[in-house]
């Protein structure tokens, strides 16, 4: 007869062999994961276009000229033509913050497996960027940043049983005029600037002076989203035309560790509220806002410059010609994984703004940034 221990020994070992098949399965499932993501490139572009705004309706307005499918949005122009764009993903003026993020989750995912991620959300003033990226409240309306972080300490938590441990931390830094500001520190009037450390080749990139926050769960992370904002506001004058005008970084530094393998691996989630993206030209600015849209317009070409040489393979990235493209220098590299979300702006008096955005998108889209490694340490 089979004594107890012996009872006892065999669930034991039938326990171990569940444990090792079901991290097993969960290396499959990174895998898996990877290989999707790779498959669908590293360099995506969805687009997103807003509904009319209540008000916007009363004044008259309308947004007949767009039509939406799933891959793509085609334009009436000015000439009567229509233009078709097409996207990794379009997002009609129905779409919700959670369809919006169902398919930005496994990218999410991916940062916690140990790649950069860059989340960009691009477009003119008013098209519907911080809307995306943060949204409004805790419900249905939230953004990608704080759903992001919900999915990343849910994810977490899961990977725990698989013996991965996670230090998580954010930075949150804001673009003025080519000046940099800690969105973080109580203090103003501290100087920032970026530093390399390493070879030419593999530099890393971090800035002196900005401060960095260990978090632990969702509260935490909406103190400081709450922090930030309020010292954006009363940067400006007017904190619309402030935040308009300026890149909002936000950046997750994720330390993993497993306590049963002994890997290690760091990574960087990368998201970026970019600056309205108008033309000089076409706003009428005359001097402080004629400075500011050069630097907009010249910071927005130069993220464009960097993408496209990286899927030229240049030997040259001109990763330097702009604080945004400097700062993110590690996360833009071979290494990354990027997502640039266009916001279009539905009102008919806006759609040549409407085709330059698009424009920039398809080139955008046109580029291939290579297989995304992971940093193991
Ligand atoms: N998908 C949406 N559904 C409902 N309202 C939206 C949506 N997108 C944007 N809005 C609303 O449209 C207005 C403009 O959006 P938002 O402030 O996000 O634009 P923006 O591109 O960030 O502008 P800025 O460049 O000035 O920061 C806001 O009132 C926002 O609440």
């Amino acid at each position: 007869m089979e004594t107890t221990q012996s009872k006892l020994d065999n669930q034991i070992s039938i326990a171990e062999k569940l444990d090792i098949e079901l991290r097993e399965g969960n290396e499959e499932r990174r895998k898996l994961l990877n290989v999707v993501q790779e498959l669908k490139g590293n360099i995506r572009v969805f687009c997103r276009v807003r509904p009319l705004l209540k008000k916007e309706i009363l004044d008259g307005n309308d947004n007949t000229h767009i039509e939406t499918s799933q891959k793509s949005i085609e334009i009436t122009n000015d000439c009567n033509k229509n233009v078709p764009y097409t996207f990794d993903r379009v997002f009609g003026d129905t779409s919700s913050q959670e369809e919006i993020f169902t398919d930005v989750a496994l990218l999410v995912q991916s940062a916690l497996d140990g790649y950069n991620v860059c989340i960009f959300a691009y477009g003119q003033t008013g098209a519907g960027k911080t809307y995306t990226m943060e949204g409004q409240g805790d419900g249905v309306e939230m953004g990608i940043i704080p759903r992001a972080m919900k999915l990343i300490f849910q994810k977490s938590e899961e990977l725990l049983k698989f013996g991965w441990k996670y230090k998580l931390s954010v930075q949150h830094v804001e673009i003025y005029c080519e000046v940099l500001q800690d969105l973080l520190n109580r203090e103003t009037g501290v100087k920032l600037d970026i530093r390399t450390a390493g070879g030419v080749k593999n530099s890393s990139v971090w800035v002196h002076g900005l401060t960095e926050h260990e978090v632990t769960n969702q509260n935490m992370v909406k103190s400081l989203l709450k922090q930030a904002n309020q010292k954006r506001a009363t940067a400006a004058t007017n904190a619309n035309e402030r935040s308009s005008r300026s890149h909002s970084v936000f950046m997750l530094k994720i330390s993993a560790c497993n306590e049963l393998t002994g890997e290690q691996h760091t990574s960087v989630l990368n998201l970026i509220d970019l600056a309205g993206s108008e033309r000089v030209a076409n706003s009428g600015s005359s001097g402080v806002r004629l400075k500011e849209a050069q630097k907009i317009n010249g910071s927005l070409s130069e993220l464009s410059n960097v993408i496209s040489a990286l899927a030229n393979k240049d030997s040259h990235v001109p990763y330097r010609n702009s604080k945004l493209t400097f700062l993110l220098m590690d996360s833009l590299s071979g290494n990354s994984k990027t997502l640039m979300v266009v916001n279009v702006n539905p009102m008919k008096k806006a759609v040549n703004e409407t085709i330059n955005t698009l424009r920039f998108a398809t080139t955008v889209n046109k580029c291939n940034i290579g297989t995304a490694q992971k940093f193991i340490k």
